[in-house]
């Protein structure tokens, strides 16, 4: 902690109140020519004269503030003393100190993605306006690429991107653009490690990088659920300050071949079917959503089939929890486990798929199949899918709702925007899982499979043709972080804390809120 034991004014007054700031979150420091009567932003400094002629010598501290509901906000602070000497000997102690930050934990050199088309396409303009100063602020320097296609950002990670120039990979943009920083990041680290991604049973290798969120898109789930808020400045702040956070990674493969990486969401049923009519509605933007999602909530369609799951056992924690993954979280702090003897590189891996023993299985006809790796908290649902899950504990909450009536799967969802239990209901239920399988009803063998892949578009489009027709499709499609996976028949395993992000968890608030914005000290 840095305290500044010589006269201080700011916004043009004195207080008579203490302040300290960490050095941890402080961002930059730079003299200040008072003489001039302007700082070297330009800006006007209101103050008295007798104040600058009895303290000429003057620096400014730019740092991390906080404010309302998890956001930081960038605040400065000017010291003012009688001798430039002392004023030498802050502003480089603070520089030391600094520099001593990035020797460890903070980036220099950033590599940065930017969707000029997620969300409400404001991407290129929340950058260039509200993060790019930030950077230059705490002397980051920044490779900047604006994606031409999609898959632009996860093919260029995958291939060409030289990284080890870099000391992180930013992406701006929504849950799509990271899942593609993921995808590319991910792939590259098992390819340059000699790991086979194809086999459900391989240990993956994790990223050494780590990625900062820049949130531009129509969910943000990933941002909001490790942050807090998604506000693009709060989220700069936390890549600058050099914060990480690791994360659970949920591989998805359908007879042994890999199809995809999940962070937040897997979702079969209502969250497919509404991914899926969303997709054709991305004109409408974030707002295509809460069309798709009360069209399909009308439709109810329900989903015959098997799921097969590892429960976590020798765990702390459970998804009935009243407490919460924050900021760090002790439970992640321990990959999740009670007490394991093995090696910590070992309890990190994906459990040993040939032992079945242990493993459970529900059969039925479901509205919904989800599976949350995090709570997926999100502007829609601020406790989430799950909101006791943890980020980086190896373990996805699996969550079945099986086929109930309209009003009763209403009374489910209402429950996703208020504090009340969305597991508390007879026809649901959630288990806390390593791996699991889900085998679509007359699902026997793989030719069967492509056949019923085509039955199911084929089905699908004549219940869109026949929009009276009130009969249920065989097939609906695996949301995977909003994107539609080809096979409805998945099985899945975590990889316990495979990325690390930008970011620290959602921080417990201040007790006073209201007074936690303290003014500085003489
Ligand atoms: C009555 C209101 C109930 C509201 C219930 C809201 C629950 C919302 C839970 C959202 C969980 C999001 C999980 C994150 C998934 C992301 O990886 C993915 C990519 O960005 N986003 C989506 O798939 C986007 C998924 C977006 C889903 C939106 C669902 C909206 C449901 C609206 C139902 C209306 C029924 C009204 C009946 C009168
Ligand atoms: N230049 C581009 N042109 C078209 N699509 C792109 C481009 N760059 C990225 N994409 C794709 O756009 C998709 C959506 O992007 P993004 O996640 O940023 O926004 P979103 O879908 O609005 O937000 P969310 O994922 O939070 O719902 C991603 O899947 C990404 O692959
Ligand atoms: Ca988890």
């Amino acid at each position: 902690v840095c305290a500044f034991p010589i006269h201080l004014i700011s916004k043009g007054y004195i207080s008579g109140t203490s302040h300290s700031v960490s050095v941890s979150e402080i961002l930059a420091v730079r003299e200040l020519d008072v003489g001039g009567g302007t700082n070297d932003d330009g800006r006007w400094q209101k103050m008295p004269q007798k104040l600058t002629e009895a303290y000429p010598y003057a620096f400014t501290v730019s740092y991390v503030e906080r404010a309302r509901q998890h956001r930081w906000r960038c605040s400065d602070v000017t010291f003012h003393c009688s001798d430039g000497v002392l004023r030498q000997q802050w502003i480089q102690t603070i520089r030391e100190q600094l520099t001593a930050l990035s020797m460890a934990d903070r980036p220099k050199h950033l590599l940065v993605y930017i969707n000029p088309y997620g969300g409400k396409q404001q991407g290129e303009c929340i950058y260039e306006q509200k993060v790019a100063p930030l950077f230059a602020c705490a002397s980051i320097s920044t490779d900047v690429i604006v994606t031409e296609h999609a898959n632009h950002a996860r093919d260029h990670l995958k291939t060409e991107a030289e990284l080890k120039k870099y000391d992180g990979v930013v992406c701006v943009g929504g849950d799509g653009m990271f899942s593609e920083i993921v995808h590319g990041l991910v792939s590259r680290t098992q390819r340059d490690n000699g790991v086979d991604q194809n086999s459900p049973e391989e240990k993956l290798v994790p990223c050494s990088l780590r990625i900062g969120i820049i949130p531009a898109g129509s969910t943000d789930c990933i941002c909001y659920a490790t942050v807090g808020i998604n506000d693009p400045v709060t989220s700069a702040l936390h890549v600058i300050v050099g914060d990480s956070q690791p994360m659970d990674v949920c591989s998805v493969h359908h007879n042994n071949t890999f199809l995809r990486y999940s962070i937040s969401l897997l979702g079969y049923g209502f969250y497919g079917d509404v991914l899926a009519d969303s997709e054709r509605k991305r004109w409408m933007g974030p707002a295509r959503y809460d069309f798709s999602g009360f069209k399909t909530f009308l439709t109810h369609h329900h989903y015959e089939g098997a799921v097969s799951f590892l429960p976590a056992t020798d765990i702390l924690g459970t998804p009935r929890d009243k407490t919460r993954c924050r900021a760090g979280c002790f439970i992640c702090q321990h990959d999740g486990q009670l007490y394991s003897g093995d090696s910590p590189e070992e309890s990190k891996t994906a459990p040993d798929v040939s032992d079945r023993v242990g493993w459970g299985v529900v059969r039925g006809k479901f509205l919904a199949i989800n599976a949350a790796s995090m709570s997926c908290a999100c502007p829609r649902s601020p406790m989430g899918l799950s909101p006791a899950a943890h980020l980086a504990d190896g373990t996805t909450d699996l969550i079945l709702v099986r086929k109930c009536s309209r009003f009763n799967f209403l009374r489910h969802l209402l429950r996703h925007t208020s504090k009340d239990d969305q597991f508390d209901m007879t026809f649901v239920e959630v288990h806390r899982v390593r791996r699991f399988r889900f085998t679509p009803r007359h699902c026997q063998n793989d030719s069967e499979l492509d056949l019923r892949e085509n039955g199911k578009q084929l089905f699908s489009q004549i219940c869109r043709d026949h929009p009276a027709c009130s009969c249920s499709p065989a097939y609906s499609s695996w949301n995977c972080d909003g994107e539609i996976l080809p096979h409805a028949a998945i099985e899945v395993g975590v990889h316990c804390q495979l990325i690390k992000l930008f970011a620290r968890g959602i921080e417990e608030q201040p007790l006073f809120e209201d007074l936690a914005n303290p003014q500085c000290a003489l």
